[in-house]
């Protein structure tokens, strides 16, 4: 740091000892009003080109939001023109209002007023500052001069809408500006001045908006200047208390939320916190968070990836991979006993659905480490799981089970997340599913050949088995090759049980296609060594598993295992499932 922190100093903030914020819950929605295309748009490097604007406009519509601040149409033409044709071009939903905000000068609200000629309803939001730091050093203002700037500008307001809006259905929003560093009395001694002249009765509602236009405290002194302004506004009836959060602190979220229980209605903020400097608050993370509370924010977060990709077209930003809900690696665990925790979790919710009959998607969603189901905003299930030097068997069994079909029993997991381990400590980087699957095959597949036609109901099966130094070929119709087998095995005292078989789809999806994975655990010289064998019949998959231990006992292939004359052999497999 190039100097000592005593050149700040904490918020002072409101006392209210009172509060009673803490005790409540969020139990619905607020009304929502994303400001993407004002306050968001005028953060950007490059502001929006008409068709990004109408690319979010169109998305925000999509998603839900019936309160949409469309732009400053005084700031520039483009500003300007872009509500001309939302409202010429009658693409303003009938279930939504759009806004508008203006500064408190004169001529500026007659061209903003002037900007929504022919609209059947809008909102006109004017602001200024009202904090001690602005009424000195930028505005120059006594507290009564920074009033009746408020004052003025609504007259106005009032004065040009009459003039030119005629039977517009018009709504009406004012802020102070830096409320949260306003003394709390006196932004109200400007809200009620405002309210004096625009007169709030029952359908003449008011939205009187606190933002936290630069984040400087604790959520909860937030919470408590709200909770302050609910009890003590006039015409409360009548006045829509909204937020206006920032995130310089990191905690524009955290202050909504605590907002929204002080008594707030309403929330502005922008989709994934784009806004001035650290963003405004993330309307994605608040509304997702309300829903896994169980609480319907009303906005549709079902496809999350095509939300990102047109705010990142829109905006020409990247969400960042860590954002909430809606970033490439929020629903990705690449940690060992996060992954274990997450498969068991899954196989938990299987189990339950089977038992109960229903549906996985129908149980209370319950898992380890993922706060919400991926599926509920499109997300996959694909990468909920990613391997990497940091991974456990219980991932690697994972990417096997949902990426290839394959159900490894619990001590082949361990062994082969060994094999998996040797690679990542190799190769230092992830490993994709299709190399979790390659290394699989080399490991316990490629030894084992197997020679078709293999016997599937009374067709003929020939397989090969090479033990104690002899080869042995079964052939014959399948029930003759099974007693062959049996018969020679019993000679070479090897006790063959299946471990597990494992009902396997192959990508093509047809019956005909459909393979089973036999695991065979085997004992060979007093080592335990496992084989696997993948076939469409499931006797020829037990040879090939049997085989397959038996050439990785030898470490070479299945002619190597059979060279190892003189060995004894035993194979235990049991056949469940
Ligand atoms: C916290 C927020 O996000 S507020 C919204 C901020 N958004 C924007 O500013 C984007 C759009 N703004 C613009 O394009 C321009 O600022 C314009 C077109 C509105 C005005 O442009 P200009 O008049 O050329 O310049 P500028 O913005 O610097 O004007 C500042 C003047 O307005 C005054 N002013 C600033 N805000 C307000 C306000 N809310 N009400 C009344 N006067 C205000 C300043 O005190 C200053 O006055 P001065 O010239 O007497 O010193
Ligand atoms: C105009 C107001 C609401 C604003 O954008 C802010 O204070 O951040």
């Amino acid at each position: 740091m190039s100097s000592s922190p005593s050149r700040y100093s904490a918020f002072t903030p409101v006392r209210l000892a009172d509060r009673r914020w803490p005790d409540r819950m969020v139990e619905a929605a607020p009304r929502w009003l994303s400001t993407d295309l004002r306050d968001g748009n005028q953060s950007l490097v490059n502001p929006m080109s008409p068709e990004r604007k109408l690319a979010m406009f169109d998305l925000l519509v999509r998603m839900g939001y019936k309160e949409i601040e469309v732009g400053f149409p005084v700031a520039s033409q483009d500003d300007h023109d872009f509500v001309r044709m939302l409202i010429e071009q009658d693409r303003i939903p009938d279930d939504v209002r759009i806004s508008v905000l203006v500064q408190a000068r004169d001529e500026l609200i007659r061209r903003t007023v002037e900007s929504l000629a022919g609209t059947p309803r809008a909102n006109i939001h004017l602001y200024n500052a009202t904090a001690p730091l602005f009424r000195r050093v930028v505005f120059g203002m006594t507290r009564d001069e920074c009033r009746n700037l408020a004052v003025e500008g609504t007259r106005l307001m009032m004065k040009y809408a009459e003039a030119t809006l005629g039977d517009c259905d018009l709504g009406f929003q004012y802020s102070p500006e830096l409320f949260n560093e306003t003394e709390p009395e006196f932004a109200l001694e400007v809200c009620e001045a405002v309210m004096d002249v625009w007169q709030p009765e029952e359908g003449r509602e008011i939205i009187l908006n606190f933002p936290t236009t630069v984040e400087r405290s604790l959520p909860h002194v937030f919470a408590d200047q709200i909770e302050w302004l609910d009890r003590n506004l006039s015409h409360r009836e009548h006045v829509c208390l909204s937020i206006h959060p920032h995130n310089d602190r990191g905690t524009g979220v955290a202050a909504s939320e605590m907002a929204l229980l002080a008594g707030a209605q309403r929330i502005e903020g922008c989709l994934f916190g784009n806004g001035e400097r650290a963003g405004n608050v993330c309307l994605v993370t608040l509304g997702l968070n309300m829903y896994t509370h169980g609480v319907d924010p009303g906005i549709d977060f079902s496809d999350i990836t095509e939300i990102r990709r047109t705010v990142e077209y829109c905006n020409e930003m990247q969400v960042s991979p860590r954002h909430p809900y809606g970033g490439d690696l929020v629903y990705t665990a690449f940690s060992g006993s996060h992954q274990d925790a997450i498969k068991k979790g899954f196989d938990a919710l299987t189990v339950e659905a089977g038992e109960a009959g229903v549906s996985v998607d129908d149980l209370p969603w319950s898992m380890p480490y993922l706060p919400i189901d991926p599926k509920d905003v499109g997300r996959t299930y694909e990468a909920v799981v990613r391997i990497n030097s940091q991974s456990g068997k219980g991932g690697v069994a994972y990417i096997l089970s949902a990426w290839h079909g394959l159900n490894l029993p619990k001590n082949l997991q361990v062994e082969f997340a060994r094999v998996v381990q040797a690679h990542a400590d190799g190769s230092g980087g992830e490993i994709t599913p299709t190399v979790v699957r390659d290394l699989f095959d080399e490991e316990y597949l490629s030894r084992t050949e197997i020679t078709v036609p293999l016997g599937l109901g009374g067709r003929p099966l020939q397989t090969t088995l090479y033990v104690d130094g002899a080869r042995f070929d079964v052939t014959g119709p399948r029930a003759d090759a099974i007693r062959t087998l049996g018969a020679r095995l019993a000679v070479w005292n090897v006790d063959v049980q299946m471990v597990h078989r494992t009902g396997v789809e192959a990508a093509a999806g047809s019956a005909e296609d459909r393979e089973v994975a036999v695991y065979a655990e085997c004992v060979i010289d007093g080592r335990q060594v496992w084989g696997v064998g993948l076939d469409r019949d499931v006797v020829a998959a037990s040879f090939a598993a049997v085989r397959s231990a038996l050439a990785r006992a030898g470490e070479t292939d299945a002619e190597g295992a059979g060279e190892r004359a003189g060995e004894s052999v035993s194979a235990r497999m049991t056949l469940v499932g």
